[in-house]
């Protein structure tokens, strides 16, 4: 069984790559390199002494998902592919729109063809705006941000 992360070259998801890698997991990585390079693989790769199967491609590809899903034993997805920048995001909504909601979309859709059920969403801090308190917590009250 494997554990696919998208977004899996990115901050977060780099470093939830390297946790799982570490506690023994076999893990999968699609991230469309737009905000993120290989080399974060290879640096978790020298880091845990074991490597994430690595595919290029974005969520919104829904071949490319089903080849993930058909190429392995998928248990859970863990999902972090997406764009997050607030302020490009007022500036260009349906781009945003398009690739976080449509992207999601396809994934939950490639999800349920596979028979795949466990799923979790990262969404953004960003969500709290300017925290109340920290660390944050899930009962933090949300807010609005602008950058
Ligand atoms: O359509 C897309 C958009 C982005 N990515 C990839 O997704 C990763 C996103 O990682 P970032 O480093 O850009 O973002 P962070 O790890 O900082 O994570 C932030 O953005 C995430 C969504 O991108 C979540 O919202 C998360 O909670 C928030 O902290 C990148 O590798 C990027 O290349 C894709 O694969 N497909």
């Amino acid at each position: 069984m494997a554990i696919l992360v998208t977004g899996g070259a990115g901050y977060i998801g780099s470093h939830t790559v390297l946790a799982l890698l570490e506690r023994g997991e076999d893990v999968v990585v699609l991230d469309n390199l737009s905000n993120a390079s290989e080399e974060s693989l290879q640096r978790v790769e020298q880091l845990a002494g074991k490597a994430a199967i690595f595919y290029q491609g974005d969520v919104q590809d829904a071949e490319c998902l089903n080849r993930i899903f058909d190429g392995h034993n998928i248990s859970a997805v863990i999902h972090f592919a997406g764009l997050k920048a607030v302020g490009e995001s007022t500036r260009k909504p349906l781009e945003y729109y398009q690739n976080n909601v449509t992207g999601t979309l396809v994934l939950l859709d490639e999800m349920r063809r596979a028979g795949v059920h466990q799923f979790i969403f990262s969404s953004s801090a960003t969500v709290y705006g300017t925290p109340e308190q920290v660390p944050l917590v899930e009962t933090s009250r949300v807010g609005g941000t602008t950058n």
